[in-house]
């Protein structure tokens, strides 16, 4: 109930007084649609094809009597016209109401998908490593897909409400004891009928689960088709999708019996009170052609609406779920904030003058475990001089990285840039000095120059070519039929993965940065580019700071100073030289096993 009403102040806060506008004209059609169906009643009166004696009745007293009053002929143009008026009028209205309804469910549509995803990119990298991509992209799409449609069915319930209370009035005109009578079995319903809202409301919090599972599995099989196939685990995969599938379909039958099973119990009723209705008034209470009139009208106006506010209930109890879904996604991506809107316009690089420097800086992944992934770790990366870092699989390069770059935030110590701490007020200027180059390095779906401008929209055609031969991948570009031009599929799919490391390399040194940091950025490259690579990195030194994690030792020989990690501790630090004549250190053993294995 609480979603419920956030729900519906959110869209009133969204709509304003659209909102408003919209309330107003669902009354002007359902009194219209009143007054054409009850208009048969004088219809049929002046036709005298029934004799309608409404004894005592408001109506009868106040309309009805006109008719007699005015010859048939003339009775039944004015009732005719009146009739095709009151049908064009509603029409017209209904019309603009529901160009109405679709600018309200678009617009919050909008509004919440926005939202959501200005708070997503806005979020810390905390915030990504604690949520799998598939549940954001189903967030992304399921959820405010059916959040929209539920903005929709809002809108139908507050219709039905209108349109229930003012059938209710027009029908209390003509037989106040019968409306009460079919309003009060109509609400008595509802309440039994309400464990099927629960229902449907658990029915809703299933399907989010299966459809982020559906979303993380598709994701996967899609994105480890390599491993798939060369590992002979279709069979597995297609098993396990079926099996899902299965419970989806399950999930989808199970809320289309509840629907069912209401609108039946529904029918079922409104028979039976018909039949007891038509019995009472022709046995008991002699009642004459107008009551039985009456009873079908009454009931035929009414119980449908009222039907209809129970399956919207029921359905908004199956789109709640989606509904806080989003929400808790948007109070979560707030409590990992990392940057607000006003900040990501015009950021300037900044100056570093003296260098980064890390100090007592410990840094765990999860609160609750006990080994931190860096302890303890006291280093300075001097400006425009090149440190490498080393150290065997797992010993936390990555995460030193990330925390320089203020991805991540000491759990303890500090991060510093000249002297002063990296917090949110400078991590995006600082950024904007820095260019990166990950281990798997991420292209977008369009032109080599599509990705090369993306850093830097008005670099000149020179200043392209000149990145590109810095990462020693004009020869090949200039190769490909359309050069610069050449689309590289999804992720640079097209690409070997070497060239698409010398891309992202380029790309990187077209900003110009004064920070240039290259997580293994070099390992999928052969001998030949990888050295063309090593005599650039050289020309660079010095007039940026370079910081690089290798495994390929051979690359850092010219480095400034050599860090090795272990365990997440700094274990060595020194010159390339001095470091392997540490004949017990890891260094030296690092670069014996290379030795060994490159023979
Ligand atoms: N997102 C994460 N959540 C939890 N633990 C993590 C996460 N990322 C890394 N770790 C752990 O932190 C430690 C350091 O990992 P890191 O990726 O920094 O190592 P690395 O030296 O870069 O390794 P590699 O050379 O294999 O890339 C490892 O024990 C790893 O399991």
């Amino acid at each position: 109930m609480k979603e419920a009403m956030h729900f519906l102040k959110l869209i009133h806060s969204f709509s304003g007084k659209i909102l408003y506008i919209n309330l107003f004209a669902m009354i002007i059609i359902s009194l219209f649609e009143g007054v054409g169906i009850y208009l048969l009643l004088p219809l049929i009166n002046v036709t005298k094809i029934i004799d309608i004696k409404i004894h005592d009745s408001y109506l009868n007293r106040k309309i009805l009597f006109i008719f007699d009053s005015i010859p048939q002929t003339i009775a039944l143009t004015i009732i005719l016209t009146i009739f095709v008026f009151v049908i064009i009028s509603q029409s017209f209205f209904q019309r603009n109401q529901t160009i109405l309804n679709t600018k309200i469910q678009q617009g919050f549509a909008r509004k919440i998908r926005e939202e959501t995803h200005k708070l997503i990119l806005l979020a810390n990298w905390g915030f990504f490593l604690k949520n799998r991509k598939s549940d954001l992209i189903n967030s992304m799409i399921m959820e405010t897909g059916r959040v929209s449609g539920g903005v929709n069915l809002l809108l139908n319930f507050l219709s039905s409400i209108v349109f229930t209370l003012i059938q209710i009035g027009i029908a209390c005109i003509f037989s106040v004891k019968m409306t009460i009578f079919v309003t009060t079995f109509g609400l008595v319903l509802v309440f039994f009928l309400r464990k099927f809202i629960k229902q449907n409301n658990k029915l809703g919090k299933d399907n989010i689960e299966l459809s982020q599972t559906y979303m993380a599995g598709i994701s996967e099989h899609i994105n480890g088709i390599k491993d798939i196939k060369s590992n002979n685990l279709e069979e597995k995969h297609i098993s396990w999708f079926k099996r899902l599938n299965e419970k989806m379909e399950e999930n989808v039958i199970r809320t289309a019996d509840l629907k069912t099973r209401t609108t039946f119990i529904y029918k079922v009723v409104s028979a039976c009170l018909i039949g007891i209705f038509v019995f009472l008034s022709i046995k008991l209470f002699k009642g004459q052609s107008a009551s039985l009139v009456l009873i079908l009208v009454i009931f035929s106006r009414i119980w449908p609406r009222i039907t209809g506010i129970q399956s919207n209930l029921e359905q908004i109890g199956s789109v709640l779920p989606s509904f806080k879904n989003l929400l808790n996604l948007q109070k979560e991506c707030l409590e990992y904030r990392e940057i607000n809107e006003k900040m990501i316009h015009d950021v300037k690089p900044m100056e570093i003058n003296k260098g980064l420097e890390c100090k007592n800086v410990y840094f765990k992944y999860n609160i609750v475990e006990k080994e931190y992934a860096l302890s303890n770790v006291n280093l300075q990366f001097p400006v425009n001089r090149m440190t490498a870092i080393v150290g065997p699989s797992g010993a936390g390069k990555s995460t030193l990285i990330d925390l320089l770059m203020g991805l991540n935030q000491p759990g303890r110590g500090e991060v510093l840039i000249d002297g002063a701490p990296l917090n949110n007020e400078i991590v995006l200027s600082f950024r904007n000095s820095l260019s990166y180059v990950p281990q798997d390095p991420f292209l977008f779906n369009t032109t080599i120059r599509g990705n090369l401008l993306l850093i830097d929209q008005k670099a000149s055609e020179e200043q392209i070519w000149e990145a590109l031969r810095f990462a020693a991948a004009e020869d090949f570009v200039k190769k490909l039929p359309s050069g610069l031009d050449t689309l590289i599929g999804d992720r640079g799919i097209k690409l070997s993965g070497g060239e698409r490391q010398r891309l992202v390399l380029a790309r990187a040194i077209l900003r110009k940065p004064s920070i240039l940091i290259l997580d293994e950025a070099t390992s999928a490259l052969d001998t030949e580019n990888e050295s063309k690579i090593q005599e650039a990195l050289e020309r660079l030194k010095g007039t940026m700071t370079i910081i690089v994690i290798a495994h390929r030792l051979s690359t850092i020989r010219n480095a400034d100073q050599v860090v090795v990690l272990n365990q997440g501790e700094v274990i060595q630090q020194g010159q390339f030289n001095q470091l392997a004549k540490e004949k017990r250190g890891m260094f030296s053993l690092l670069l014996k096993k290379q030795l060994e294995v490159s023979g």
